[in-house]
Order: C-alpha cells, then sequence, then structure tokens
C-alpha cells in the first residue's frame, strides 16, 4: 500500500464505523464486505439505511474518499454524497426474496435479469451521478406482462423503479436504493399511425429516434426533438413531459399526446387511450401522468399527434456581442419570420469552447461572446428562404449579428444542430456537472449565469449558461474537477432563491426526480405540493412506485 493510502484508509474505516454506530445498526458482515470492496460502497452504505447527514461528524471527509484511494472515477462515490445531501432512508419495502425472483422468471421467461453485470448499467444514471442497488431488471412485452408485475408487487409491497431509455438528467429514472427496475425496452411496437390525421399510437419503449424515422416515411415528424433522442423512449418522454427543441414550434407534451394507457400501482389497466383532437368528457386524466416521473403510474402506450413533415427546413447559426443583441435578435425574427420559426436556442462562447475542444467540432462563425441558432420549418422553400435571407440582412444591417452562416441542406444543417445539441456531452468531459434547468422572463435569462459566475469565482471551473431562449428555458451548468459539498453549498440554495425571486420555475423541462425533489416548494404553494401528495397516496396508497422521486419527503411536508 502506498503512503498516501494508509490515511485515507483511517478515515474510510472511522467513518465507517462513526455511521454505524450512529445507526446503531452494526453488522459486522456487512462492514468487512464494504471495506472489501470500496467500489461496492454505495449498495453496502445504502442497504444500511444511514441517515447520513446526522452520522457524519463535521471534518471526516465524506465516501468520495475512495476516489482519492484509487484515482478512479467512480460513479458509487456520488451517490452516498447524494444521499447524504438529502437525508434519504430507506422506507420499509419488503425486500426481493427467492420467491420473488422465482414468479418474475416464470412470469417473464429470459426477460427477468439478475445476473449482476446484466443488471449493473439499469442502476446508474446517464450522467453518472447516482447510482442505486437494484438485483432485479424486469423487461414486459405487453400491458397484461406490466399489469400481472405490478399487481404482485403491489401485494407483496416490493417497491418498483419504472425506467425508459434512462437518459433523464435530475435522478428519476435509476433506483435510489433497491427497488425493481421495469423496464420498457422490449415494448418497442408501433400499434397505428393515421395517415390523415397523423395520430400515432405506439408502445411506451418506443426510441423517440426509431419514430422520428417511422413517421417521416409517412410524410410526418414527431412533435418533439432532443439530444437523447437515440436513446430516450416515448413513455419515458411523456413521463417527464419532456420539452426538447421544437417546443416553441409545436407546443409541450401536454398538447400532441392526446392519450395514454397506464397500469397503475395495483396493476389496474386505466385505458385513457383515446385518438380525439377534442374531448371534454371529464377531467383530463391523462395530463396527471405527463410529468409524473413514474410516480403514479407505468405509462405503456402512448397516442401522438405528429405534425406534417415540413417541405423546407433552414437554419442560420450567427453571433452576436451581448446578451442584449440575442434578446434584440429573438424580437426581430420573430416579427421577421412569424410562422416559420421553429426553434431559437442560444449559447454562449465558453459552450462553445467546450464543444470545440472535447468533441472536435469547429464554429462555422467568428469568436463572438453568443451564439444563435434559428431554425425554419415551412411549405415553401423560396418563401421561406426569402423571409430568413430579408431577416439577416436587417439583423447584419442593425449589428444586432456580427457573424453568421446559413444551412439548407440536410448535412450542414445536421452539423450546426450538433453544436447546440452536443453542449450536454461536451460537459461532460470537464469532470463533475451541476446542473439547473431553469425557466425565467427570457430578459433575465443570463443575469442568473453572470450572478453565479462572480459568485463561484475560481471554486467552479465553468459557469455556462445556453437553452431554448425561445421558450425562457435556461440551462446553467457549472463544472468541477470532481464533487464537492461546499460548492454545492455555494449554488443552492441560491440558484432556487434567485429563480423564486422572479417567479421562474426551478425545473423548466427536466422534472424533479431524486435530485431537485426537496426544492419543489420554490416553484409551488404549499397547498399544491399536499394536494399532490393527496393523489399519490389515492393513486399508490403503499408508495410502491418510482419512491423517493419528485415529491419531498420530509416530514415537515405532512402526508408522506
Ligand atoms: O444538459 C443539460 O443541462 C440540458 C440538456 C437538454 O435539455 C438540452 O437542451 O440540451
Ligand atoms: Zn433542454
Amino acid at each position: 500500500m502506498g503512503s498516501g493510502a494508509c490515511p485515507a484508509l483511517l478515515h474510510l474505516v472511522v467513518e465507517i464505523y462513526l455511521r454505524l454506530l450512529a445507526e446503531r445498526n452494526t453488522s459486522s458482515l456487512r462492514f468487512l464486505l464494504t471495506l472489501k470492496d470500496l467500489n461496492l460502497l454505495t449498495f453496502e452504505c445504502t442497504v444500511l439505511n444511514v441517515s447520513w447527514r446526522r452520522a457524519i461528524p463535521k471534518g471526516i471527509p465524506p465516501l468520495n474518499i475512495a476516489q482519492k484511494q484509487t484515482n478512479k472515477k467512480t460513479p458509487c462515490q456520488r451517490g452516498p454524497a447524494l444521499l447524504e445531501r438529502y437525508a434519504v432512508r430507506r422506507l420499509p419495502f419488503a425486500r426481493l426474496g427467492e420467491r420473488d425472483v422465482a414468479f418474475f422468471e416464470r412470469l417473464l421467461p429470459g426477460r427477468a435479469l439478475t445476473a449482476q453485470e446484466e443488471v449493473k448499467p439499469f442502476n446508474v444514471d446517464w450522467l453518472k451521478s447516482v447510482r442505486g442497488c437494484s438485483q432485479l431488471v424486469l423487461k414486459p412485452q405487453t400491458t397484461a406482462e406490466v399489469s400481472q408485475v405490478l399487481r404482485y408487487c403491489y401485494e407483496k409491497n416490493l417497491a418498483v423503479n419504472p425506467q425508459g431509455g434512462n437518459t433523464g438528467l435530475v435522478g428519476g429514472s435509476v433506483p435510489v436504493f433497491d427497488e425493481i427496475i421495469l423496464s420498457t425496452a422490449l415494448m418497442n411496437q408501433v400499434i397505428s399511425f393515421d395517415k390523415v390525421s397523423g395520430i400515432l399510437v405506439c408502445q411506451a419503449g418506443c426510441v423517440l429516434e426509431r419514430l422520428n424515422e417511422y413517421v417521416e416515411e409517412q410524410g410526418f415528424i414527431m412533435p418533439l426533438d432532443l439530444g437523447a433522442k437515440g436513446s430516450c423512449h416515448i413513455g419515458g418522454n411523456v413521463a417527464t413531459n419532456a420539452g426538447g427543441l421544437r417546443l416553441l414550434r409545436y407546443g409541450s407534451l401536454r398538447g400532441t399526446v392526446l392519450g395514454l394507457e397506464v397500469v397503475l400501482a395495483d396493476g389496474s389497466v386505466l385505458d385513457c387511450l383515446t385518438s380525439l383532437r377534442k374531448d371534454n368528457t371529464g377531467y383530463d386524466l391523462k395530463q396527471l401522468f405527463i410529468g409524473s416521473e413514474g410516480t403514479l403510474g407505468v405509462i405503456t402506450a402512448v397516442s401522438i399527434l405528429c405534425p406534417q413533415k415540413p417541405k423546407a427546413v433552414n437554419v442560420a447559426f450567427l453571433g452576436c456581442q451581448s446578451f442584449a443583441k440575442v434578446l434584440e435578435t429573438f424580437t426581430t425574427c420573430r416579427a421577421m419570420l412569424g410562422e416559420i420559426l421553429s426553434a431559437y436556442e442560444f449559447m454562449d462562447e465558453k459552450c462553445m469552447e467546450l464543444v470545440e475542444r472535447h468533441l472536435k467540432l469547429s464554429s462555422p462563425v467568428a469568436d463572438s461572446p453568443f451564439y444563435v441558432l434559428i431554425e425554419t420549418s415551412g411549405s415553401n422553400s423560396s418563401h421561406d428562404e426569402e423571409k430568413l435571407n430579408n431577416f439577416l440582412e436587417q439583423a447584419m444591417a442593425s449589428g444586432l449579428v456580427t457573424d453568421g452562416t446559413v444551412a439548407t441542406d440536410d448535412k450542414k444543417i445536421k452539423r450546426l444542430w450538433s453544436l447546440r445539441e452536443r453542449i450536454t456531452e461536451a460537459l461532460t468531459h470537464e469532470g463533475y456537472v451541476y446542473k439547473y434547468d431553469i425557466s425565467l422572463p427570457v430578459g433575465k435569462l443570463y443575469d442568473l449565469v453572470d450572478d453565479m459566475r462572480a459568485r463561484l469565482g475560481q471554486s467552479a471551473k465553468n459557469v455556462v449558461g445556453y437553452g431554448h431562449l425561445g421558450d425562457g428555458n435556461l440551462h446553467l451548468n457549472i463544472t468541477a474537477e470532481s464533487y464537492s459539498h461546499s460548492l454545492l453549498d455555494a449554488i443552492e440554495p441560491f440558484v432556487y432563491e434567485w429563480t423564486a425571486r422572479c417567479s421562474g420555475s426551478i425545473s423548466a423541462e427536466h422534472g424533479l426526480g431524486f435530485k431537485k425533489k426537496q426544492f419543489i416548494q420554490y416553484s409551488k404553494p404549499r397547498g399544491a405540493v399536499v394536494l399532490m401528495q393527496q393523489f399519490k397516496a389515492m393513486l399508490d396508497p403503499k408508495g410502491i412506485l418510482n419512491p423517493y422521486k419528485t415529491l419531498p419527503s420530509a416530514p415537515e411536508w405532512g402526508l408522506c
């Protein structure tokens, strides 16, 4: 053992011992197991049910000591830090037993995964920032199978983590403890497509990009598009009410989803899978499930309205000298492009620097403090090009824009879009990323980035701002070499207080998941949260569906 490792190991031993003592739940067997394999730390500690915040004495480093010792970045080092931060305890669900596994193996032959290597990727989120310790992944193919799984889990009080493409950014799609993972990966069939109305009905596990290709062949497109389209599932998109890059033009899923089929916690099937544009018969129940992040039911099928594939698409990529100019360019382009405007995205110079450095993409325009991506979608290319050119002439002449390029062919359009779409990916190369997805009055969008940058100074590596300016949605991302409590303390609750002062939303499109649920009060009044708790209690009385997510768990929130 190298000389540097001894104090680190000692700290680890002391820390775990103190935690176990604090819990009065000492098990020497578990203790030894934990020490044997540092990578299993998350698993062991979460199973032990430790209330970390209470147990960690000041001055003793948290579990990222494992990182220091192995000098290797593993996802598990971040799990305990989050559990500590949110003081989450395992709820008294049943633990998975051999009989349960045998039941699921009979129900889903070859589709009940228990081998550690097979289960592992389902336990970790895409960002590798949270990790659960589920021992079972179920892959049903039909609604009837989902229903049987949930009926059994409900009866046996087994917690369930519904999972789509696992591309979420708030820790909502992976288990926190040992919840059974219910994956929609094999529910990937198109049920019907009506070429006259453009209404698509499909199973929840269809991958967004595959669906887009499917409807494109028939002259339509999906009403939403996002960077994760190659992996995300439509059911997951609906469950999180994903926004994405086309929202400015086609609106949110709350408008384009026409019907849903949902399996409730007790296994009963709620068939609201209608394909009607208009239906005012009673309450619109599907809205409850859109954006509920799998906490109220498991979405098994979706009916969705697809717009016509535009005949002409253009993309302009422009450089602006200030954020004020980005805003003025937006006002001008809205006025001049009107109905053909389909996206207005922005990014700052730091984002460009990172996509250039890490992804080897090159900027098509001269260095600028801000960049804007404008997309037009219409039915007449010469009409659209004329409008776009008039707008660009005016924007250049009035100094709103200092440099720019326009693309009309598919290949170049994709290249320009990837500069914006792949920022998330570029940021992951920088170390640990603190992510904030904020809705604000559009004029104030970048003030938060400036204020945060000034506040954090040298303690952060990068503070960047980009996002869906046309929707008033900022993605504020902060990076550091590794996760640190003190940096998080400098960011939160400052970022939420700042947002609340402007009557913004602390989650514009990513949901609350595990990481943001404790902050819901910054965007919703107490009465609204209590009503949400009541809906949850009514639809899922045992709380087995995606526990520890979306709704705050502290007792002061009443029902929980
Ligand atoms: O990584 C993020 O913070 C944003 C991801 C996504 O919503 C985007 O718009 O690119
Ligand atoms: Zn986004």
